[in-house]
């Protein structure tokens, strides 16, 4: 079984990236720059936002974190998002997610400049995404991260059967539509499955390509996967565990041991999709400082 080492392609794609930065500045004497808004002190959040921040240093960019408290009113986070908007300085919003209950999460998406809008949140950018218009738009970063593995590993996708488990606007809808897409490393047949998805083992069996993103731990078990499939693995699932140090330990959702010994290949949790997500992150913000500064 072949294990897909998204921390290793991470790597060497955010050296790829380092490269381009350094080009830019001493051109222009300017950076990419991104700035993540952290609403409250959820302690999941703030390690992905610490994550994110020490990854655009490696690369040369520059990263600002704002910290809001919990009990901020939308209106405040909207005004926030305005002034970056109007930043020439920011290449990149990102508004981590989720939300406290106050605020709604699509009215704020909505407010970001979809030129800045590096997570590929915004309608325009989902829609261009679904409309195969992907050079004009940023598309969202753990679905491109996973597009760039199956790329990377050279996995045959033209005409295979692609399996979605998830319908979240952030992973499973803009997955299965770039799947769908006539480019090299999608043109399947695709199917989404759900919480409302009737026998969902009858359809995960029928998988070429399976993408769990479900976010329940050990969800896909092995009798749910055709031997040979290459299976994908989205969860960030962090359980209990008191043989470890801290107490828990972060599993995806396919069952690791019982998938690896049929699949052909997959990705492993930690290291596989999660640091992609981040290096496509970084990706974006390039990308955005690139079309901001006419250097594409
Ligand atoms: N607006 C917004 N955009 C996001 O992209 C976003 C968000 N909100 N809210 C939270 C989720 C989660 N997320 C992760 C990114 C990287 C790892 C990652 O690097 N994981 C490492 C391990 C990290 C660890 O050890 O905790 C791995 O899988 O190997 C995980 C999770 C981005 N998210
Ligand atoms: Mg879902």
């Amino acid at each position: 079984m072949l294990i897909i080492d998204g921390k290793k392609v991470s790597i060497d794609l955010k050296s790829e990236l380092k490269v381009r930065v350094d080009e830019h500045r001493a051109a222009t004497g300017k950076v990419p720059g991104l700035t993540v808004i952290i609403v409250g002190e959820d302690p999941a959040s703030q390690v992905y936002v610490r994550n994110k921040a020490k990854s655009c240093k490696e690369t040369g960019m520059h990263s600002s974190v704002i910290e809001m408290e919990a009990s901020t009113s939308e209106e405040a986070l909207l005004s926030k998002i305005r002034e970056l908007n109007d930043d020439p300085d920011v290449h990149g919003i990102l508004v981590q997610q989720p939300l406290p209950k106050q605020i709604d999460e699509f009215a704020v998406t909505l407010a970001i400049d979809p030129a800045k809008d590096v997570d590929g949140f915004h309608p325009e950018n989902l829609g261009r995404l679904v409309m195969g218009h992907l050079d004009k738009c940023f598309v969202s970063c753990t679905p491109y991260g996973i597009l760039e593995l199956l790329g990377r590993y050279n996995i045959e996708t033209k005409g295979r059967h692609c399996v979605v488990v998830g319908r979240s606007n952030i992973v499973g809808k803009p997955m299965a539509n770039l799947m769908l897409q006539k480019l090299d490393a999608t043109n399947c047949t695709v199917t989404i499955c759900h919480s409302a998805t009737k026998d969902i083992p009858s359809y995960t069996r029928q998988a070429d390509i399976l993408i769990a993103a479900i976010g329940k731990a050990g969800f896909i078990t092995a009798d749910m996967v055709k031997p040979g499939a290459v299976v994908i693995d989205v969860g960030i699932n962090r359980i209990d565990d008191p043989s470890t140090k801290s107490g828990s330990r972060l599993v995806g959702d396919v069952d690791y041991d019982g998938v690896s010994a049929l699949a052909s290949a997959m990705t492993p949790v930690p290291g596989g999709v999660g640091p992609m997500t981040i290096a496509m992150l970084l990706k974006n913000t390039l990308q955005s400082f690139e079309r901001a500064n006419n250097l594409q």
